[in-house]
């Protein structure tokens, strides 16, 4: 498989704030890998690590096997890096519409296809960003982060705080990105056994580490293993 996104050995943080502590990682072109581990072990410094926006002390982060260690984020989002963060990031005083076109790069993805992925973006069109559910704006964010026309679609934690049935929703949509194998996809997770059941890799961190890397079958069907990587409760939720 061609890889994307290869992370070899990166030690990064915040300023003099240490977090990431030799990581590698890596994603190819239509491959999902969840990213796992308790709160605050490092999952979304690594997907800010990827968007360029730590401060990297050693090791390389390579795109299409290109050091882009260098590369502000806005180029790294520009050249295929697409980023669904927590804030989900949308604007409040434009429409639904308006979110999607200011982001649009050219490429497969259109209004039409975002619509078509998510119909209930079409039905809210006219609405502003602030007039949206959780869920709405979640698909928002990531409609927005589609028709960017993205290789790599950077998912931090999208089915936070919904709504069982909105989640079904999500899942279906993930399900659907993942099938048409355009694209890698990164996706951080607290529940384990629903990110494992979505991709065929995964990589667990502990306080900044590697403390796992392989295919997300053999760890889901391993649940006492996946209990003392993440814990009890995360690897039952
Ligand atoms: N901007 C920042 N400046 C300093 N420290 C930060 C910053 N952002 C995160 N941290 C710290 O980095 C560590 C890892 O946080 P991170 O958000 O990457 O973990 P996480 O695995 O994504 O956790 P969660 O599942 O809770 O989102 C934590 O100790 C956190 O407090």
């Amino acid at each position: 498989m061609n890889d994307l996104l290869t992370v070899d050995d990166v030690f990064a943080g915040y300023g003099d704030i240490a977090i990431l502590e030799g990581v590698s990682f890596r994603v190819g072109q239509g491959e999902a890998v969840a990213l796992l581990g308790r709160n605050g072990v490092g999952k979304s410094t690594l997907i800010s690590t990827l968007m360029g926006l730590t401060d990297v002390r050693s090791g390389t982060v390579r795109y299409r096997g290109e050091d882009i260690g260098k590369w502000p984020s806005h180029v790294r989002a520009r050249r295929g890096l697409g980023l669904v963060s927590q804030e989900r990031e949308i604007f409040p005083s434009l429409s639904v519409e308006e979110n999607l076109v200011v982001a649009t790069r050219a490429g497969s993805w259109t209004l039409e296809r975002i619509y078509d992925l998510f119909p209930r973006l079409y039905e809210r069109r006219r609405n502003m960003g602030n007039q949206l559910s959780g869920g709405e704006q979640q698909m928002l964010a990531i409609g927005r982060a589609l028709i960017g026309n993205p290789a790599v679609l950077l998912l931090d934690e999208p089915f936070e705080g919904l709504a069982p049935i909105i989640v079904d929703g999500l899942v279906d949509a993930f399900r659907r990105l993942h099938q048409e194998g355009e694209l890698g996809i990164v996706l951080v997770e607290q529940h384990a056994a629903l990110a494992l059941e979505l991709t065929e890799r995964a990589t667990v961190l502990d306080r900044g580490r590697v403390s796992w890397s392989g295919d997300s079958r053999d760890l889901l069907a391993h649940p006492e293993q996946l209990s003392a990587l993440i814990g009890l409760a995360e690897a039952a939720a």
